[in-house]
């Protein structure tokens, strides 16, 4: 078993003054101890987007028409969108699966399944958004993306969603989660103006105040009364990517919800874990704080999809290069 120590030692003897990368080291020591090798690897890799739709939006929760999931999916499918053009650029496969979006069923391929769950959530303002055992088979979902992409050789997972109405999911579950009051962690979302906003703050506080008043403890289901199909499916992702032991980078507020029911579910997972950024949306710091993740970039990024994990893989590529190419002080016969 490698550990910490000697991946430091290691990091120590290539030819800089100790530490002088700074949080590139983290980033190379936690890739090296994932993988248990001085010569992490960081390709072939993989993204995963989760989609779905959000009863909750006939609430007038978000400035975006359901509809929208569905012309994004096109979009993201057809090489269009930010996190398609980021996936080509940081040489990431990338793959979308539909856990419940208001589509039609298209051909599966390599890049696309369609294993819906349900046409969209139930209107979580009203009723619990799913079942219990539509969380355990959306999970399942996510689980057998990471289980495949593994097999397939992935180094690194990474995982994103498309699913409008999805801001007002996570911060239910974040108020819940992380026991903060609701207004810390509602923001505008995909650009909700103060009236949108006003609306999504009293959705949300009814929510929340359904399950702590009828709660009957058991924490699955009250996740489940306030999740989307798309986000149970990370949380599944990030648990079997844990399980496997493999590194996984986290995107912004609606994935690190994702993280934080994958930590709460299975103990541990946050270790496999690296948050790429701290997005606008102002729960995504809170549900951070609670898993223990530093984030590498504060860009002010909020849009999700998966698009700051993508922008940090050439970052995961220079640790990796560092760890693996560097010369040590012995090797270039410099004298410490
Ligand atoms: C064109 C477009 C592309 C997106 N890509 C991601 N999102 C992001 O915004 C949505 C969540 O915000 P809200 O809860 O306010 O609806 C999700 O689909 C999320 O992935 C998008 C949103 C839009 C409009
Ligand atoms: O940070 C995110 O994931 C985010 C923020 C706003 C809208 N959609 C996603």
């Amino acid at each position: 078993m490698l550990n910490i120590k000697e991946i430091q030692t290691h990091l120590d003897n290539l030819t800089k003054p100790p530490g002088s990368l700074g949080r590139l080291e983290e980033v190379a020591a936690k890739l090296c101890f994932c993988q248990q090798t001085l010569k992490p690897q960081t390709r072939p890799r993989q993204i995963v987007l989760f989609a779905a739709d959000h009863g909750v939006v006939e609430e007038g929760v978000s400035a975006w028409p359901a509809e929208v999931t569905e012309l994004m999916i096109d979009n993201i499918l057809s090489g269009g969108a930010a996190s398609s053009v980021l996936a080509k650029t940081t040489q990431t496969q990338l793959k979308l699966v539909d856990v419940g979006s208001l589509c039609q069923n298209k051909k599966d391929s390599k890049f696309y399944r369609c294993v819906q769950i349900a046409k969209g959530t139930a209107n979580l303002a009203k009723v619990p958004a799913m079942t219990k055992e539509q969380f355990e088979k959306s999970m399942q979902i996510g689980k057998e993306e990471a289980e495949n992409a593994v097999k397939n050789g992935a180094k690194i997972l990474a995982a994103g969603e498309m699913g409008i109405g999805n801001t007002t999911a996570a911060s239910c579950l974040s108020a819940i989660l992380c026991d903060v009051p609701v207004e810390n962690v509602i923001g505008p979302g995909a650009g909700a103006d103060d009236k949108i906003l006003s609306r999504k703050i009293q959705v949300v506080c009814s929510a929340i105040k359904r399950i702590r008043t009828q709660s009957n403890g058991n924490l699955a289901e009250d996740i489940a009364s306030v999740c989307g199909f798309e986000i149970a499916a990370m949380a599944g992702f990030y648990i079997k990517a844990a399980e496997l032991k493999t590194v996984m980078v986290i995107d912004g507020f609606i994935s690190t919800a994702a993280a934080l029911i994958a930590e709460v579910l299975f103990k541990g997972s946050r270790d496999y874990m690296i948050a790429s950024h701290c997005s606008a949306e102002p729960g995504h710091k809170v549900l951070l704080k609670k898993l223990q993740l530093k984030p590498l970039l504060d860009w002010s990024m909020r849009l999700g999809e998966g698009t700051g994990a993508l922008l940090v893989m050439p970052l995961l590529d220079s640790a990796a290069d560092v760890m693996a190419k560097m010369a040590t002080f012995e090797s270039a016969g410099i004298k410490r």
